[in-house]
């Protein structure tokens, strides 16, 4: 799978995804990150990118020309256009079955934003999907985009070494997971819970889920709530 970023930022891209399970999935082939300098594309003598906006306001707002331009670069010799993702406030919030369906994708293109945001014409002209990772505010989009590359990249076949440790399902469940322990068995007083040095599975296993259901339940009843109503006959 490979990701296409415009951004004004390329070099956060060439040294986080280098690093882990991506720098790992693409030194094997299986992801490839690309970075594009948007601002290596501007035609104005002094590579500016972004201009103020119209009708006044704080901040600026990045033109149009060397985005698009950037765009059809990249995409010139290619003949099936690639989903465009821009990285947005505006967006749906990026979940697992977001992510689960762009897994599926060959190549993406990922815009980051910067300053106020982008020329509204940008979005009309190459955008086919805005995504957001949440609702706070941000300097700009290549964090987002750093984060749409993790959860997507580890859903792609042979990126992640024991798919069934890390697969959607059991992985992601829809519920929060349950507690965690290592060793020590006691540390500082503190006691591991019985039941998981038994060396009962079964009752591992029901305990664990019973622990992610009261978590959920507690932590996030809008997670819950969505378990519920698709595990419901189960329940
Ligand atoms: C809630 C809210 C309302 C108004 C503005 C902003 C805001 O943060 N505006 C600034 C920018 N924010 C993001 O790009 C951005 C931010 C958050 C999640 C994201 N997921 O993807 C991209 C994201 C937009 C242009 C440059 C950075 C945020």
């Amino acid at each position: 799978m490979k990701f296409d970023v415009l951004t004004l930022f390329p070099e956060l891209f060439n040294i986080v995804m280098r690093e882990s399970i991506i720098g790992r999935a693409q030194e094997n082939g299986i992801i490839k990150v690309n970075a594009i300098n948007i601002r290596d594309y501007s035609k104005d003598k002094h590579k500016k990118v972004d201009d103020y906006p119209f009708g006044g306001g704080t901040g600026m707002v990045m033109t149009c020309q060397p985005v698009i331009d950037a765009y059809n670069d990249i995409t010139k010799d290619m003949t099936v256009k690639p989903k465009v993702i821009y990285m947005s406030p505006q967006g749906r919030v990026l979940n697992q079955k977001i992510a689960k369906e762009l897994s599926t994708e060959e190549h993406l293109i990922l815009l980051c934003g910067h300053y106020e945001g982008i020329d509204e014409r940008i979005i009309e002209e190459i955008v086919d999907e805005e995504i957001s990772i949440g609702d706070y505010v941000l300097t700009g989009g290549e964090l987002p985009a750093m984060v749409l590359i993790d959860c997507v990249s580890r859903l792609v076949q042979g990126v992640l070494a024991s798919e069934n440790s890390y697969s959607e399902e059991s992985h992601f469940n829809g519920l929060l997971e349950y507690p965690q322990y290592t060793r020590p068995a006691d540390y500082n007083g503190k006691k591991v819970p019985d039941i998981l040095l038994s060396g009962h599975h079964a009752n591992i296993e029901k305990w664990r889920t019973q622990q992610s259901i009261e978590r959920t339940k507690q932590k996030r009843p809008d997670m819950y709530e969505v378990y519920e109503r698709t595990h419901k006959k189960n329940l």
